[in-house]
């Protein structure tokens, strides 16, 4: 079972929710997981079994980064906003930088998050 997470900053969400809308019924046969709030909001809007982690600025980036780090997951879908400062900043880079060091597939906005969903499918 293909491994995704799901990761959206809040003014990013509802992109995220229409994103999954659009691959409803891909995401379905995934093992999801999630920050706190968008995997919550994928739950309840959708319907979509998320494990749902920490919220972003409580951890959760980092505890998506160490699953990444040893081996527990096939791409990432992070709908980061690139407009408004994080106070956890150093988390975002740590998971961004994390798929990059061990080549995970890593989409930060609609078009690319597209791409990937699509090519997974494909393949899977
Ligand atoms: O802040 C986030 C990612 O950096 C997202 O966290 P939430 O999904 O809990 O809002």
């Amino acid at each position: 079972m293909i491994r995704i997470a799901l990761v959206a900053h809040d003014r990013k969400k509802d992109a995220m929710v229409a994103l999954a809308r659009e691959h409803l019924g891909f995401l379905q046969t995934c093992q999801l997981m999630g920050t706190g709030t968008t995997g919550g909001r994928l739950k309840s809007e959708l319907g979509l079994a998320v494990e749902c982690l920490l919220s972003g600025p409580l951890g959760g980036d980092l505890q998506i980064g160490a699953r990444l780090a040893t081996g527990g997951l096939d791409a990432l879908i992070f709908l980061r906003d690139p407009m408004t400062p994080q106070p956890h900043e150093p988390d975002i880079n740590a998971l961004v930088r994390a798929c990059d060091v061990h080549d995970v597939p890593c989409a930060t906005n609609v078009s690319s998050a597209r791409m990937v969903l699509g090519a997974l499918q494909r393949y899977s």
